[in-house]
């Protein structure tokens, strides 16, 4: 699927039609073409306000689906109901909270990316322009090769842990069905109150994106030697208070040699 060109359009089905188009590779009913692929994902009741739940959207399907005790029951956010005709890619993307994403039939190739490589991949909001992640054009996209891959296939019964912030595309190489669960991590209030997809940024991360908008703006008042001037500098700020690498290595990692990030909440130095 292409967000950019918008190669695909919404329509409702019937469940049982629905599931016969995605498991076929040709169809003699279709809206498009006989190739055409199909993607559920499902919804809360309210689509624009409540997120999907299995247990209320699927209940007799829900029954037979028990995922690991990672989380606490007030944690959960939603279960989401996914089914792919085989072929179809979902293009590279984050969301905000903590995933497992469930494999029930079929097989999925699942491609990951970690937070630290996003300035690497060409962000439109929480989403990679770098569509075709296999053969990505270059000459448009040079620094996606900076980006570090982790690559794996889902089998029926496995379950893949997104952490929040991680970018994943996914590939499903058969007719599939699976399930993902998001989960707050953070404390309750730190989450965009009207999100049934669970992809908003934090309060805080869209309120610190504001207020840059407005020193960006200040910023206008000064010719342009003096805005590169500054603008260089409050970069360092931001990159020395906020980046993992440069200040909150905690003491453990240090000891460990590792600079790989931990959720801690570091004190504004
Ligand atoms: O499995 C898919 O098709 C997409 C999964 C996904 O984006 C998610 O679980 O957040
Ligand atoms: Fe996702």
């Amino acid at each position: 699927m292409d967000f950019l060109h918008k190669n695909f359009v919404y329509k409702t089905l019937q469940f049982k039609e629905f599931v016969k188009r995605a498991s076929e590779d040709k169809h003699t009913d279709f809206f498009l073409c006989e190739d055409e692929s199909y993607y559920l994902r499902s919804l809360g009741e309210d689509v624009r306000k409540e997120p999907a739940d299995l247990s209320k959207q699927f209940p007799d399907l829900a029954e037979d689906f028990h995922i690991p005790h990672f989380f606490e029951a007030d944690q959960f956010f939603s279960s989401v109901f996914r089914i792919s005709s085989c072929g179809l890619q979902l293009w590279t993307h984050y969301d905000v909270m903590d995933n497992l994403l469930a494999q029930v039939t079929g097989m999925k190739r699942v491609v990951l990316y970690s937070p630290q490589d996003a300035l690497h991949l060409y962000l439109s909001g929480d989403k990679s322009e770098v569509l075709d992640i296999d053969v990505p054009d270059l000459k448009r996209f040079p620094e996606f090769v900076k980006a570090k891959r982790y690559e794996c296939v889902l089998e029926p019964g496995d379950v893949l842990f997104i952490p929040a912030l991680w970018f994943h595309n996914t590939t499903a190489l058969l007719f599939g069905v699976g399930v993902n669960v998001f989960w707050r991590h953070l404390p309750a209030d730190s989450y965009d109150k009207k999100d049934p997809y669970g992809n908003k940024d934090p309060a805080a991360a869209t309120r610190a994106l504001q207020v840059l908008e407005r020193a960006l703006h200040i910023l206008d008042e000064l010719p342009a030697d003096y805005r590169d001037f500054y603008g260089r500098r409050m970069i360092q700020r931001i990159q020395k208070r906020t980046f993992y690498a440069d200040t909150s290595v905690t003491k453990t990692q240090e000891d460990s040699g590792s600079t790989s990030p931990t959720r801690q909440f570091t004190k504004p130095g």
